[in-house]
């Protein structure tokens, strides 16, 4: 397992495009593979697995010094690719394209597999420490809490499909979920916020090859960007705003970790303010 290290704010302002894309862009999807990055920031671990002939087991890794992935540590997973299926301590969960999985701290074996190879899909994993079991529990789509924002006049009408949240499925301090943007919009997340008391991590998907989406990031009033492809994250710190425009629609996974689990704890920045 790679390990990212944090980056401060005055580190930050004198980054190159390079260093910046080095330091907060995560690219992990890999054919067959199971990829995991463990990071600084609220000791998050972000992973990819791509299962195809054969099923992928998570391990714990040395850097975990656990006798298992999940003795201390939840997970969030999504699936952005064909169908598939989640084997949690011999339960399976079958994963459709957008199906969700919250898997609690204790669970001992967790494999990932394919239905097809050939159209596989695509998990993607977040996971942070937790201090409690909470239970296993697969999230739908049509079971979502969906929030409705945006309008086609500001660019940014989309769907927030909330999985793993207060009021939902509940965790120790993961919240999770995935916005869709409309056909024509483009931006997430404008007006801006931050929230020092969570840091966040988006994947940015359903993009198609020639489409990216300049990630902005940054203090409010220093804010820098970063091109994404398709099926890239990228980490936000506690001091950085986390926004999106597109060169069309676009899909994003977001996940956070942290002191609180409350959706709406944002400092709003005015769109006027922003430099
Ligand atoms: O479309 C949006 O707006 C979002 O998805 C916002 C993120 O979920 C977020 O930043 C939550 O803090
Ligand atoms: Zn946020």
């Amino acid at each position: 397992m790679d390990i990212r290290y944090a980056v401060g704010k005055s580190q930050y302002q004198r980054m190159t495009t390079d260093e910046l894309r080095n330091e907060f862009m995560v690219d992990l999807f890999e054919t067959g593979k199971l990829n995991l990055l463990y990071c600084e920031v609220e000791r998050a671990i972000v992973g990819a697995a791509v299962p195809t002939q054969s099923c992928l087991a998570l391990e714990a890794g040395k850097e975990l010094a656990a006798d298992y992935f999940c003795q201390r540590r939840e997970i969030g997973v999504l699936n952005i690719g064909g169908n598939g299926t989640v084997t949690v301590d011999g339960t399976d969960y079958s994963m459709e394209n957008l199906d969700g999985l919250y898997i609690g701290r204790g669970a001992k074996e967790v494999a990932f597999q394919s239905v097809d190879k050939d159209s596989p899909a695509r998990f993607y994993l977040i996971s942070y420490p937790a201090h409690a079991d909470y239970p296993t529990k697969q999230a739908k789509k049509a079971d979502a809490n969906a929030l409705k924002l945006g309008s086609v006049e500001d660019a940014n009408k989309r769907t927030i499909y909330q999985y793993i949240h207060e009021n939902g499925i509940k965790s120790c301090q993961l919240v999770m979920g995935f916005t869709v943007l409309e056909p024509g919009c483009v931006w997430n997340t404008m007006p801006c916020h931050t929230h020092e008391r969570r840091t966040e991590v988006y994947l940015y998907f359903g993009l198609d090859d020639d489409s990216r989406v300049f990630h902005m990031m940054g203090p409010g009033d220093e804010t820098r960007h970063i091109v994404m492809s398709n099926e890239q994250a990228v980490i936000s710190p506690m001091w950085s705003i986390h926004s999106g425009c597109g060169t069309k629609a676009y899909t994003f996974c977001w996940g956070m970790g942290g002191e609180n689990q409350r959706f709406d704890d944002m400092d709003h920045i005015a769109i006027k303010d922003l430099k």
